[in-house]
């Protein structure tokens, strides 16, 4: 709703009412229609001032309403109807003005912001575009290629940032309602003809096509598929060539097919699943809102290889101190520069000053018997995780959190080890890690609720998206990934190419196929793993028993690209060829081609023609197969955490929602059925075996997403 008020004697100020963020539902909105004209018709009332309840203007259209037969005033002719007003009004920004938020504001004849402020059209993010009037006022006011920047991409600006561009016509560092008052007063009486920003003409570079065109190639080559982007142009170019009512009608046309598209729907559902994994809770019962995260001010990092490195800049330029050790003396001076370089880089791109000084360096462990929290990041090796972390507790201050940033290794035998396995968790970061944004929190059976909840709220303050999860081989990320990578190698033994995959997960919408992919996180890593866990046979006989191993069909390929030295774009050479070693450019390779003809010839296997479709659905299917059975044994709270992992983590496109969700989209009984089409085909892999819990789903009809949760606890109930 909104309230009304009269301040100052003369001037009717209206607060939006709808916590925490003040979305524009249908009260909302209601309330301003029903507000505004109070005032216009006050004749006591000579200006008026919109703003936010508890220092928060607005966060938009009511999102949650999307779903739901909208009722209420719609925006457009609200909005028309305040820049119509002939009293002047001023919208007094505080917190954010985002989305639905920004068009109101645009809308009023005034803006006023407090510096704190942030301003942004992020309806892209949501599968949409700003359609309240968003992509035809912004480009009259800022100019279209300022416009195009905000709304294809949705960033926020600060208040700064919005004066410079001239989206707001004051900041403050007062109280932005105050001084929106005074300013309105100051101003009543005064024309409005030039305020009314609809009435604007829009600016146009001389060649406005050129621009266009330009934006638009980027735009399709950032959007991987997603068509919200493309619309956002097409809308912005209707601003810069058709009269205003003419833009708004092209504007609401291209709204209304990404409005009911599959695309929004996947959008939406990621920006509410990524909120809902901030409220974790684990099997034990222990919760987000019962766990009392310890404060952390200073933390150390053990080890500066690639990982070590990353996660020491993440922490100082969140603020904290932190001790950085790594025992060998040249390792540790690369670091110190390697480190140095990423803050100061970080520093200037975001112009402030960078945060050296708040890394000590040591080759000494004793070094951080002081600190809150440490984060290991030595070899994955884990005799060497143990002999680290049992000198960490006899050096730590009593109560300090032990993290393991492992990728595969079991937190639970490492906990198991230490004097406080309740001390110990898993702090899984992606490479590279003051760049990715999702961390994974692994917790054991021992890992008290107050250690995860300080290792979620220390990767919520580094600015990750943090997933707690189980511990097991992989975690989720990586588990899910073993049936992806291994459906690929098989392809390529039947009859497929690298490019052949990589180009129908690329098309799907992935940034990187499966073998770029590998070629540039190296063909080494894995190696060792399969090395580790004996599955690697150096001397490799022919036929189809070479290509069983723990009774289970196994394809050598990777391994044998190893033994030649091809460990992807660092050798210069892997699932392709790159001009030079640390290249990026992945061109066809010849040899490999002719190396698999030799390979299938050596193994008798007879090549055939497969499909993008065959590509997808046997990848795709078999990770999301693995990912229900991580829902099976509560390894993952819901399909949520595992989507969000995935799109943050895995380079799964956002307009797909997530493998859980696209699951969902696709219809589990087609995902089932073609799954047992494949086990049949391929008996031999027991990754294609269908999960019972999907089985289950499909046996009770296929519930929505949202209620997943409730088959998998009524399940785990009866066990
Ligand atoms: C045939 C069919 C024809 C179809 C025609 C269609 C016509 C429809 C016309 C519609 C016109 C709409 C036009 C408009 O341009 C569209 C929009 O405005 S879309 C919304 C744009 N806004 C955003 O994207 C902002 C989203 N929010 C945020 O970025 C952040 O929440 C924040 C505002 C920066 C605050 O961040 P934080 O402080 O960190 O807080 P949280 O993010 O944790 O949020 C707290 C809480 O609030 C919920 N929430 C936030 N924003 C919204 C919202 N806009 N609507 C609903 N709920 C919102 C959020 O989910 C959290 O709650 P929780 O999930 O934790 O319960």
């Amino acid at each position: 709703m909104a309230l009304y008020s009269r301040v100052s004697g003369f001037v009717g100020l209206i607060t939006l009412q709808n916590p925490p963020v003040n979305a524009l539902s249908a009260a909302v909105r209601q309330g301003i229609v029903d507000m505004v004209e109070r005032a216009l018709g006050d004749p006591n009332v000579k200006s008026v001032v919109i703003c936010g309840q508890n220092g928060n203007f607005c966060g938009g259209a009511d999102i949650k309403e999307f779903g739901t037969n909208m009722s209420g005033p719609p925006l457009v002719p609200m909005i028309d109807a305040i820049e119509a007003a002939n009293k002047p009004v001023v919208a007094a920004i505080e917190g954010s003005a985002l989305g639905g938020g920004l068009e109101l504001a645009l809308g009023c004849h005034y803006r006023i912001a407090h510096s704190k402020a942030r301003l942004g059209l992020p309806e892209v993010t949501l599968g949409l575009l700003p359609a309240a009037g968003g992509t035809q006022r912004l480009p009259r006011l800022v100019g279209v290629p300022a416009a195009l920047n905000l709304i294809t991409t949705g960033r926020h600006v600060t208040a700064t940032q919005a004066l410079q561009l001239g989206i707001v016509d004051q900041v403050t560092d007062h109280n932005a309602v105050d001084v929106a008052v005074k300013f309105s007063l100051s101003v009543a009486g005064q024309s409005l003809d030039a305020r009314r920003i609809s009435t604007y003409p829009c600016p146009l570079p001389s060649d406005s096509d050129a621009l266009f065109e330009g934006v638009m190639q980027k735009v399709r080559q950032r959007a991987h598929g997603a068509i919200a982007p493309v619309a956002c142009v097409q809308a912005v170019r209707a601003a810069a060539t058709l009269p205003y009512s003419k833009g708004m009608e092209r504007e609401q046309e291209l709204m209304a097919t990404l409005f009911t598209s599959g695309q929004a729907r996947a959008q939406q559902y990621c920006f509410f699943a990524q909120r809902a994994v901030g409220r974790w809770r684990m099997p034990s019962g222990a919760r987000w809102d019962t766990s009392k995260p310890r404060p952390v001010h200073k933390a150390a990092v053990i080890g500066l290889g690639t990982m070590g490195r990353g996660i020491t800049v993440a922490l100082a330029q969140t603020g904290l101190s932190v001790v950085a050790v790594e025992t060998q003396e040249k390792q540790l001076m690369e670091a110190k520069q390697a480190v140095s370089g990423m803050l100061e880089r970080g520093a200037k791109r975001h112009g402030v000053a960078p945060t050296l000084d708040r890394i000590s360096y040591s080759q000494n462990i004793h070094a951080v018997a002081e600190v809150d929290l440490v984060i290991e990041a030595v070899f994955e090796d884990m005799a060497l995780k143990t002999e680290v972390f049992q000198q960490l507790s006899a050096v730590c201050k009593p109560g300090t959190l032990l993290c393991t940033n492992t990728s595969a290794l079991d937190v639970d035998k490492l906990a198991s080890k230490m004097p406080n396995p309740e001390l110990v968790v898993g702090m899984h970061f992606f490479a590279p890690a003051h760049v990715m944004k999702l961390l994974e929190v692994v917790y054991g059976p021992r890992s008290s609720p107050q250690a995860v909840a300080t290792a979620m709220q220390l990767g919520k303050k580094m600015g990750k998206v943090s997933v707690a999860v189980g511990n097991c081989r992989g975690f989720v990320g990586n588990r899910m990934l073993m049936p992806y990578l291994q459906q690929a190698f098989f392809l390529l033994e039947e009859g497929a190419t690298p490019e052949l995959v990589d180009r129908a997960l690329e098309e799907f919408g992935f940034p990187m196929g499966v073998f770029r992919m590998s070629d540039l996180s190296g063909l080494d890593v894995g190696w060792r793993v399969r090395k580790r866990d004996e599955l690697v046979e150096p001397d490799m006989a022919s036929g189809q028993s070479a290509r069983i191993r723990q009774g289970s069909r196994y394809s050598p390929l990777g391994d044998l690209l190893c033994e030649q030295g091809r460990f992807g774009q660092k050798t210069g050479r892997g699932w392709y060829q790159y001009d030079k070693p640390g290249s990026r450019v992945a061109r066809s390779d010849p040899w490999l081609h002719s190396f698999l003809v030799e390979y299938r010839a050596r193994h008798g296997l007879v090549p055939r023609s497969i499909d993008q479709q065959e590509v997808l659905e046997r990848c795709l299917y078999a990770l999301i197969n693995e990912g229900f059975r991580i829902l099976e044994d509560g390894i993952a709270a819901g399909p949520e955490d595992i989507d969000v992992i995935y799109v943050f983590g895995y380079g799964w496109p956002k307009h797909r929602g997530g493998p859980m969700f696209y699951a969902g989209m696709v219809g589990l009984a087609k995902v089932l059925e073609r799954l047992e089409h494949y086990q049949q085909a391929h008996p031999d892999v027991p990754y294609l075996q269908p999960c019972s819990l999907l089985r289950r789903l499909v046996a009770s009809g296929s519930p929505p997403i949202h209620r997943w949760r409730e088959a998998i606890k009524k399940r785990q109930s009866q066990l």
